[in-house]
């Protein structure tokens, strides 16, 4: 039986930069998926939210010059061709062709070494687990009698819905809200936390959650779902608010409540990995506590990114075939909510950097109204705040307001490469444009420290 250096469990992320980086060390790599590759990303994540976003941020603009007929059925079908485009790059034949033996097929331990794929065993040196997380569906009572929609669900609907509750005011909640209402869909966030977006800074929070409404969304936050009942409309889902409940109606209702790893139906106990119910239990370089299987993605977190399955794939793959020991440094962790306006983030919070240095730290914000190019492109909705240390070394930024999640670029690699943000002014930028912004607070920077 052929021997494989490295056996994948998951083609999404995670799997498929671990089979490419396998690859680049030259190993043999096999590469296994129940479904089609692409995972989440491709085909209820990234891909088709981002697809539907842009198509309802065009219909937005257009709006504003006239009466815009909207053709949801049409959309639909074209978030779907869209991610069929996206899925060309990772599909069977470039794999194969590329040197890794994919297969198709569920996976399930035998032992440390040994897959059972459908009937089939496989072996390998090493084993990847990459089998990514699924839509938390928590026991809220009535929601095993009901319809509901998941990031699974959503993107195959055959036409929009008139109306929808959106239980849960997270990244995933808060850009398809958005998305649906400029599509014509009467959206209600119900979140129950006291804003949406709790982990981002409290003022921007409140700023997107402001927009949001003012575009026609309804924001019930602080408002706990308890219970969903069905009705001839669609769904009731009763709140909690304070101690009083309340009834919330729509046709359809989405759950973004968060996520949970995908754990089951594999034998991971049989072969004894251990986890807990957030994620697969990992060292710094990976590897579970069978010392021949590794982790990443979704499955260990503790960002539920793509781009941060595929920083820990690579990273893992290293070392577990090379000499490297590589370790992620999550203070560099940096990302986007794609909402309009966007809404990017690296490193720490104002708050938490005062938790952790007291006084000790510098703030800068600007406000986009203050740049000419958001002025004259009608984008100036919005602000920057950048946390430094004592000497001027980034410590977490945030960004609300156009083109936020490229210019979080910028400031990732003055952080990333420990540049001091006052130095940043000294390179020149075009004039005008959104860079300005990043500019300015440099320049402040650079003055502060005089
Ligand atoms: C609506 C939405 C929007 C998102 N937007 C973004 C975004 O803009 N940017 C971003 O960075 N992240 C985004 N994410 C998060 C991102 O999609 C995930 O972090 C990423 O897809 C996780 O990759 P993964 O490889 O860990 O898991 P997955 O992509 O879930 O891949 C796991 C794969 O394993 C397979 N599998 C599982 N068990 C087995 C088995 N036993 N045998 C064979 N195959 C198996 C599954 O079929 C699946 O294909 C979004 C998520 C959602 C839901
Ligand atoms: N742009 C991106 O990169 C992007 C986009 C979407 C998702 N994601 C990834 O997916 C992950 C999951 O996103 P998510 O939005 O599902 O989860 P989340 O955990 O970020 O948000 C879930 C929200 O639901 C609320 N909630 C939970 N139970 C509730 C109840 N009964 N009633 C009312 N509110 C309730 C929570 O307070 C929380 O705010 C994110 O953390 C992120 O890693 C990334």
């Amino acid at each position: 039986m052929k021997k494989y250096d490295i056996a994948i469990i998951g083609a999404g992320a995670g799997g498929l930069n671990a089979a490419f980086e396998a690859l680049v060390l030259g190993k043999k790599v096999v590469l296994i998926e129940k479904n089609a590759p692409g995972g989440e990303c491709t085909w209820s994540g990234c891909i088709p939210s981002k697809a539907l976003i842009n198509i309802a941020d065009e219909i937005h603009t257009a709006k504003k010059y006239g009466a815009v007929n909207i053709n949801g059925k049409e959309i639909l079908n074209k978030v779907r061709t869209l991610i069929h485009e996206a899925h060309q790059a990772e599909a069977v034949e470039v794999l194969n062709q590329a040197g890794i033996n994919y297969i198709k097929g569920y996976a399930k331990f035998k032992d440390s070494n040994t897959l059972d794929v459908d009937g089939k065993e496989i072996k390998a040196d090493k084993i990847f687990i990459c089998t990514g997380s699924s839509a938390l569906v928590p026991p809220i009572k009535g929601l095993d009698w009901i319809d509901y929609l998941t990031n699974e669900n959503i993107f195959l609907l055959d036409d929009l819905p008139k109306s929808m509750i959106v239980l849960g005011g997270g990244p995933i909640g808060v850009e398809l809200a958005q998305a649906f209402n400029r599509l014509g869909v009467s959206v209600k966030i119900v979140e129950m936390a006291e804003t949406i977006l709790f982990r981002e800074e409290k003022e921007m929070a409140l700023e997107i959650q402001s927009i949001l409404e003012k575009e026609g969304v309804e924001v019930f936050t602080s408002s706990k779902g308890i219970e969903v009942k069905e009705e001839i409309e669609g769904v009731n889902l009763i709140v909690d608010k304070d101690g009083k409940t309340n009834e919330i109606k729509a046709e359809k209702i989405l759950l973004a409540l968060g996520r949970k790893p995908n754990l089951k139906g594999f034998n991971l106990e049989k072969i004894g990995v251990r986890y807990n119910n957030k994620a697969i239990e990992v060292n710094e370089c990976f590897e579970t506590n069978i010392p021949n299987i590794y982790a990443v993605g979704d499955v260990v977190g503790p960002y539920l990114f793509s781009h941060m399955g595929a920083v820990q794939a690579k990273q893992a793959v290293r070392n577990a075939f090379t000499k490297t020991k590589e370790i992620v440094d999550y203070s560099n962790t940096s990302w986007c909510t794609f909402t309009h306006p966007e809404f990017a983030r690296t490193g720490m919070k104002e708050e938490e950097a005062r938790a952790k240095f007291g006084d000790n730290i510098q703030v800068f914000t600007h406000k986009y109204r203050d740049i000419d190019r958001a002025v004259v492109d009608q984008k100036s909705q919005g602000m920057a705040k950048i946390i430094c240390d004592k000497e001027g070394y980034i410590l977490g930024a945030s960004i609300l307001g156009e083109r936020a999640c490229e210019m979080l670029g910028e400031l990732q690699i003055v952080k990333s490469f420990k540049i001091p943000f006052y130095r940043l002014h000294e390179a020149i930028h075009p004039y005008p444009s959104y860079s300005e912004l990043l500019l300015t607070m440099s320049k402040n920077a650079y003055d502060n420290k005089k």
